[in-house]
Parts: C-alpha cells; structure tokens; sequence
C-alpha cells in the first residue's frame, strides 16, 4: 500500500525531489565555495569581493530553493494523507459485511486510528527523506568526484553500515509487528471498556478483575514490546554517529598509511563534506522507526483483505429496485461461518429451497440459534451462499449485489439508528412525512426532525426500534426484513407492528420477512418457514383469513 500510495503521487514527488536535489547542489556548491576560498587564503591576488558575491549567491539560492522544496514536498505528505483517508473508507464501504465481520470491528478501528496516523507519519517522513537522501548522494558524487580511491574507503565503510543497519531494521520491523498485534487487543479490551460499561460498573469484582488481569498486562506487554523495538531504532541512530566517525577516521587514517598522493585539500574537503553529513544522516536514520511502522501498518491494512475493487463512480447515481419484480427463487442455498485457522463448531444452514411472490408475508420461527437471522442475511444479501444461487426474476443475486441488495431494508436486532432519514431516492427524506410518522409510532414528543435530520436518537431500547422501522419505512423498498422487531415492544405498539403496519406493507405490494417467536401473531402470516438447526421447512397454514381476523380483534 505505501508503494502504491508513492505511486500515485509520483509526478509530484518526482518535482518536489528535483527541487531538493538543486537546493542539495547548492548546499553542496557553498561548502566547494568556502573550500576553495581556504585555498586562497593566503593569496592576495584572489577576488575576495567576487568570492563573496558568489558566497550570497548561492545562500539565497539555497534558501530559496530549500523552502519551496520543502513546501511542496509538505503538501505532497498532506495530500498523500487525505487519500490514506479517502482510500481507507472507500476500501471499508466497498468490503463486504461478512468480511467486515470476520475481521472484527475492533481490528478495523485499530487501523482506522493507528494504521493511518502510522502511515500518514510514514509519508509525512518522506520529504525529509527525500531531501536528506538527495543531500547524501550529492556529497558522495561530490566525493568521488575529488577522489575516488579515497571514496572508495568511505564507501566500504558505509556498505558495511547499510548491512548492519538492515539487520538491524529487519528485527526493529518484527518487533513493531508484535506491537501491532497486541495494539489489536488493546482495541478489544477499549471496547469492552465502553460498551461493558454498565457490568464493569454494577459488578466491583469484575471492574477489578478486568482492571488487573485484563486490560493492565494488555498496557503493560504493549509497554515493553514497544520499548524493546524502539531501541532496535536508538542502536540504530547511534550506529549512523559511530559509522560517520569511522568514515572521518578512515579518510585521515587511510590517506596517510595507503594513499599517500592525496593532497592535503582534498582530505580537507572530505572531512568537510562527512561533518556536514552528520545532520543529513541523522534524520534518515531516525526516520528509519517511523518507516519501520508505516510497512507493519501497511501490511496489516492488506492482512485485513479490504476491497480493493472501489468502483466509485458508482456512488454517483442512485440505485434504485425494481418495485414489481414477481419472483424471488432460493436455490439450494447453504451457508456455512468460515473463520480462518479456528476448528471450533462451525454453524451452517441449508441447503434451502425457497419460492417467493410479490406481496406475501413470510414468518420465520424456530428456537434460539437454529439460524434464522444467518437465512436472513444470506436472503438480503449481507452473506454470499457457499453454495446454490437466489435469483429475482430471472437476475443471479450476485451478478450484481448492490442492486440485489438495494430491494431490501432490515431491521436486525442489532441495528444502527442513523440521525439521517433518507427516502426511496437516498436523498433526505421530506419532514412533513417524517413527522407523520413520529405522531404514528407515538416519538413526535421526544423526537424532532429538521431537513432530514432527526434531532435525536438517545432513546429507550424500544423506543428505538421505532425509530428504526420509521427510517426503514422511509426507504421504501420492496422487501423488508424485520428480525424480531416487537420482542421489545408494549403490547400496543406489537400489536401494532403485528396486525396494523404487515397488513399495510402487504397491501402497498411489499414482501415482508419476519423472525418472529410471537406465537400469538403467527396467524398474521401468509407462510410459515421453520428453522431448526440450519434446515428449512414449510409449514402448512393452520388458520383460515377469518381466525386471524378474530385473533387480531383479541390482541
Ligand atoms: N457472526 C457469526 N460468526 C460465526 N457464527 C455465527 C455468527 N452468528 C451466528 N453464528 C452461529 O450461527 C448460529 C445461528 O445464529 P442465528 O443468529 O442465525 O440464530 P437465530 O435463529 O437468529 O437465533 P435467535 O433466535 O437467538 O436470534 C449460532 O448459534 C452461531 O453458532
């Protein structure tokens, strides 16, 4: 992903580059100015005044061309920045809910906060890099322009740092990756932090318990990992020090024991040259940490197996369901939880075979986990079948999932309530009709909406739920999925839900899926699927239109 990030921005990477390279030259140009005016120190016929002149020259050059470099090179790092960004949400809304789910939102919300400020630190380490790196290389070609036996000394020397220094990096990375790696379960345990907030609360034994055996050996393996790999990186700066000092040694040592021809200027300019590499050398080795974590945040982001078939242009049109499709057709459809490398049960359902018309209301019953929510996900497309096919009228599912799925809305049991309510079209939804339905499900005293937009959504668990079927009757779609939506209502707005709004859907042509274990509302359906343990099977309608007439009248 970094490489691929540099890619894309190479054109400007390439001018800011260029731009430090020619304010590198003329850093290089003012220490051959200064070196060739020590040679005429001594001699009274040289242009002082000239040299000077060149002298101011080259500073405002250098100046000049250190800051634009510079700019530039900080408004690449800020623009590679925002497409991190960009990127990152594009990958999640384009990744499917079933590898999201496999990954854990926990993980996803690590790299949401530390693999993009890693990696935002990372490229924002690249201008420096860039210009340091530039600095570097032109005073070698300027060394091996005044002496190359004598660079080749120098240059030994460095070949022997750069393997040390990979070494050394290459254990500095795999430590960073055992810091990552606990960072994902710091994540976990934050979670477990906010939303078990009211156990840890209501239970001392368990705040202790979390407190001492979980979260603080978490902070605290965090703590030495990350010691333990930033020192990797302290040796490693330090190595950059000791091998420029080694270099300075070499020269003096090395022109007087084997190249004794070298004159006296030349070891001068070198010695120059290598002191004046301290502060260039300095900030490429410190970077080398920063670096080091954006390839661990890099390949984690890959390791999350994001989408990267980002088709958003996509996102400008609306996708909009066909409202009379007739025919739904599952076909032995099985599905079964896949989680990498665990060996623990695995639940499947199907395969089932399943025919749907347009307009009926369907129940599905059946006892705790017997896979009534799974059928659901996979039926709305949220899950892909493992194997068989749903097709409607005639179109495979999954030749195209987002208009498949854009015929659905749900409410699952662990739904989000978006402040935005959106209409058929996905635009903000119009307040009048809003408010409408506020009065009906009884929210229009503790809810207000404005252009589109509901003025809260802090409300009781029930409550809610309400508002989760105003803004799935809003989006007006053809299919509804609504997964045990009355468990946690009063008996009036159940009976509501049961006898008033399916009959209301049914009559505008909807098809209704309702996971239901409301025994008393049964009646209310046209079909009955049942589910235990993963396998379908229809029941026969019990009672005539006229019984669940008289039921409702009795609810
Ligand atoms: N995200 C998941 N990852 C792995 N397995 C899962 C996951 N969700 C559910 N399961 C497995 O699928 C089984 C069926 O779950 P499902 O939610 O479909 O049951 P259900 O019939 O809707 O139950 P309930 O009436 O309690 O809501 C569970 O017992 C569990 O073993």
């Amino acid at each position: 992903m970094l490489y691929r990030l540099v890619l894309l921005h190479k054109k400007l990477l390439i001018i800011a580059t260029l731009l430090s390279v020619v304010s590198a030259l003329f850093g290089i140009g003012i220490i051959s100015l200064v070196n060739s005016e020590i040679e005429h120190v001594s001699d009274s016929s040289s242009n002082v005044i000239e040299g000077l002149l060149f002298f101011f020259a080259a500073l405002t050059a250098f100046l000049t061309f250190s800051v634009i470099s510079q700019y530039m090179l900080t408004k690449l790092s800020v623009q590679i920045m925002v497409s991190i960004r960009e990127n990152m949400v594009q990958r999640i809304l384009s990744t499917s809910y079933e590898q999201i789910e496999k990954v854990g939102g926990h993980r996803i919300f690590a790299t949401l906060t530390k693999d993009i400020e890693a990696l935002t630190a990372t490229l924002s380490a690249v201008p420096h890099v860039a210009y340091n790196l530039s600095t570097v290389l032109l005073c070698f070609a300027y060394m091996g322009y005044q002496s190359w036996q004598l660079f080749l000394w120098v240059g030994g020397v460095l070949i022997f740092a750069m393997v040390v220094a990979q070494l050394l990096m290459n254990i500095g990375i795999g430590r960073f990756k055992a810091v990552r790696e606990l960072d994902d379960s710091l994540f976990k345990n934050f979670r477990a932090l906010i939303d078990g907030g009211k156990e840890l609360n209501i239970n001392f034994n368990r705040k202790r318990f979390f407190y001492k055996d979980v979260i603080t050996p978490n902070i605290e393996q965090i703590k030495k990992s990350t010691i333990s790999a930033h020192l990797i990186f302290i040796v490693l700066s330090n190595w950059t020090n000791l091998v420029l000092f080694l270099a300075l040694g070499s020269v003096v040592f090395a022109s007087q024991l084997f190249l004794a021809g070298i004159a006296t200027e030349v070891v001068v300019s070198f010695v120059l040259t290598l002191v004046y590499l301290i502060g260039p050398m300095t900030v490429l080795f410190n970077t080398f940490s920063v670096v080091a974590e954006g390839i661990v945040s890099s390949q984690k982001i890959e390791n999350l197996q994001l989408s990267e078939d980002v088709l958003f242009e996509r996102l400008d049109h609306t996708l909009t369901p066909s409202h009379d499709w007739q025919h739904l057709e599952i076909k032995s459809v099985a599905y079964e939880y896949i989680r990498d490398g665990s060996d623990e049960y695995k639940f499947s359902i199907g395969p089932i075979n399943l025919s749907v018309s347009r307009g009926e209301v369907i129940f599905l019953i059946g006892g705790n986990g017997c896979g009534k929510s799974t059928f659901a996900k996979v039926l709305c497309g949220l899950y892909t079948p493992t194997s068989g096919e749903i097709r409607l009228d005639g179109k495979l599912a999954t030749a195209d999932m987002d208009r498949y799925r854009c015929h659905f809305s749900t409410i699952f049991s662990d739904f989000y309530l978006f402040d935005q309510v959106i209409d058929a079209q996905g635009m903000l939804a119009d307040d009048h009709k809003i408010v409408e339905y506020l009065v009906k499900l009884k929210l229009d005293k503790k809810v207000t909406v404005n252009n589109g937009i509901l003025s809260t959504t802090e409300l009781s668990h029930g409550q809610r739920k309400r508002l989760g079927l105003l803004l799935s009757y809003m989006e007006d779609a053809p299919i509804y999925i609504f997964d045990e939506w009355a468990a946690d209502q009063d008996p009036y707005f159940r009976n509501f839900f049961y006898c008033e709004l399916l009959a209301q859907l049914k009559a505008l042509g909807k098809t209704v899926f309702v996971i239901s274990h409301d025994e008393h509302y049964f009646t209310f359906s046209d079909r009955i699927l049942k589910f235990d343990s993963g396998e379908m099977e229809e029941l026969p309608r019990k009672l005539p239109a006229k019984a669940a007439t008289d039921l409702a009248a009795l609810v």
